[in-house]
């Protein structure tokens, strides 16, 4: 494994191996910047795919036995090898994915605290013992033993934009949980993603408990999802390749964490200042490519004037430029991306909207962008971008807020700015979406709280506890005493 490191064609682990694949096919990774090679990844052949579902689920029957204790071992050693690998870790997502250093480094340490905490949570998952005659009384000479076991094999297929967090954030609750798992990273994140593994490798991991899948997921993905040995599907990612998995994946349970569009609404009586630092951090860090970014901003007519010019000041300590130089706003993942926020924007222009700062472009580095004036009929004011483009949407009073913002197809996060709490919870109640924050801006974590999105946003529950509760099942065993 110490030559991994220097490879640039980087190997999949498969059952305790790591291989070259026999297909001699490798899909080169280029930075968002588009000017460097950072490496290559293998692609595999279905017959190599079919080898590592096997052998997940040989793997799993003895996994399934260990004791919760001996499960949290793995994982305490695979957070501080993580944490050992931390720089070389931290330098690949940046150069991958172009996430700033700083920001990458934090990925890094989050995903061990995360694992951290995975290991102490699911020590402290008891079992339940219900007594028959609560229900009556004829059923006092019953007990029901309810037990949490593994689904079995899990398929983890992870995004791009926390290539490390995100994955750990699938493959540690399932490995607490019981199961074996089958990871198959975003291709712009494969690095990362083998880098990981290789960190929960060097921990201990016993052969073939995680496999490493590396290809296009438009060319193995639907034999991924549709295989037999498959038992669960925990997939985060885009909402039409995750409904298009809900529906191949017929009787496998999924658990699905989807795009968003979540709105950032700004009441008259709102503290302008931390409103518009809010919008601007919540919109543009990482360039708007994190699921809950903010991606609209529905603010009542008399407050807009004020609250614009406040965002539109903030706007100017953004740092744009290079992931090297920790700035916030770098370049997308890819010019299909880009081109894709542009188009957004021109439509916008199109179609009335104006401009307040931005729509300056460098390659795939998109300034962030500020647009007033967005109404109902631009693409803008529905569609994920996932990139530095913010659209304001004026309305008249709270009513039309929650209106426009329910009229969205996604449901993820929204953030409510307001002085009167009462009215906050009331607009919180009539919002549909996973969770509403009120005065802060969207954002997934702290990472045991319950995250989950509704409509196209997503399907299940997830954070710390809820993943390991997500990916078990429970086991009901009934005592039958013999009355007397
Ligand atoms: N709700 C959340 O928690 C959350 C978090 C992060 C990202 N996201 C969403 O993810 C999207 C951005 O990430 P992305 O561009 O990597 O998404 P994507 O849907 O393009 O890819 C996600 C993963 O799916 C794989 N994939 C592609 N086609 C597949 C197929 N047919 N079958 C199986 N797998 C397939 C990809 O290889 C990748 O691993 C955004 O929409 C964002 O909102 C959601």
């Amino acid at each position: 494994m110490n030559e991994l490191k220097t490879m640039k064609a980087y190997p999949f682990l498969l059952n305790g191996e790591w291989k070259d694949s026999t297909s001699e096919k490798l899909i080169g990774i280029e930075s968002p910047s588009g000017n460097d090679n950072v490496g290559e990844v293998q692609a595999m052949t279905e017959h190599e795919v079919n080898a590592a579902i096997a052998g997940a689920n040989d793997a799993q029957q003895n996994w399934a036995r260990k004791s919760f204790a001996a499960r949290a071992q793995l994982l305490y050693a695979w957070a501080e090898q993580l944490l050992e690998m931390k720089d070389e870790l931290a330098a690949t997502i940046m150069k991958e994915v172009g996430k700033g250093l700083a920001s990458a480094e934090k990925e890094v340490i989050r995903t061990a605290d995360f694992i951290k905490y995975t290991a102490e949570e699911g020590k402290r998952l008891h079992g339940e013992l219900i007594n028959g005659g609560s229900f009556n009384a004829g059923s006092a000479n019953k007990f029901a033993l309810v037990n949490r076991n593994p689904v079995g094999v899990v398929l983890a297929i992870s995004p791009f934009n926390y290539p490390v967090n995100l994955s750990a954030a699938k493959i540690a609750p399932a490995l607490m949980g019981g199961n074996a798992v089958v990871f198959k990273p975003a291709t712009q994140g494969a690095i990362g993603g083998t880098l990981m593994v290789e960190a929960l490798d060097k921990a201990g991991l016993p052969s073939g408990l995680v496999n490493l899948v590396t290809g296009k997921g438009s060319e193995i993905g639907d034999h991924l999802i549709t295989h037999p040995q498959i038992d669960l599907i925990n997939f985060t990612g885009g909402s039409k390749t995750g409904k298009s998995i809900s529906q191949k994946a017929s009787m496998v349970p999924v658990i699905l964490e989807l795009g968003g569009k979540d709105p950032a609404i700004v009441l008259e009586d709102a503290d302008l200042d931390k409103a518009a630092a809010d919008i601007v951090s919540g919109g543009f860090s990482y360039s708007g490519q994190r699921c809950t970014a903010i991606k609209r901003v529905l603010v009542q007519d008399e407050t807009a004037d004020a609250l614009l010019s406040k965002i539109k000041e903030k706007m100017e300590g953004l740092k744009v430029g290079a992931p090297e130089d920790n700035a916030d706003v770098t370049p997308l993942i890819s010019s299909k991306a880009a081109d894709y926020v542009t188009g957004l924007i021109e439509d916008a222009l199109e179609k009335g909207a104006a401009l307040v700062k931005g729509n300056h472009r460098n390659g795939n580095l998109i300034y962030p962008t500020l647009l007033d004036g967005v109404t109902k009929d631009m693409d803008v004011a529905w569609e994920e971008p996932f990139g530095p483009v913010i659209p304001v949407i004026r309305v008249k009073n709270v009513e039309e807020a929650i209106h426009i913002a329910n009229e969205s197809e996604y449901g993820l996060q929204a953030s409510i700015f307001t002085r009167n709490m009462e009215k906050a919870i009331h607009i919180g109640n009539e919002l549909e979406v996973g969770s509403v924050q009120i005065n802060g801006k969207t954002e997934r974590g702290p990472d045991h709280f319950p995250f989950l999105g509704v409509k196209s946003s997503g399907v299940g529950v997830q954070g710390i506890r809820k993943s390991i509760e997500s990916m078990t099942r429970e086991k009901v065993t009934v005592l039958n005493m013999t009355q007397g």
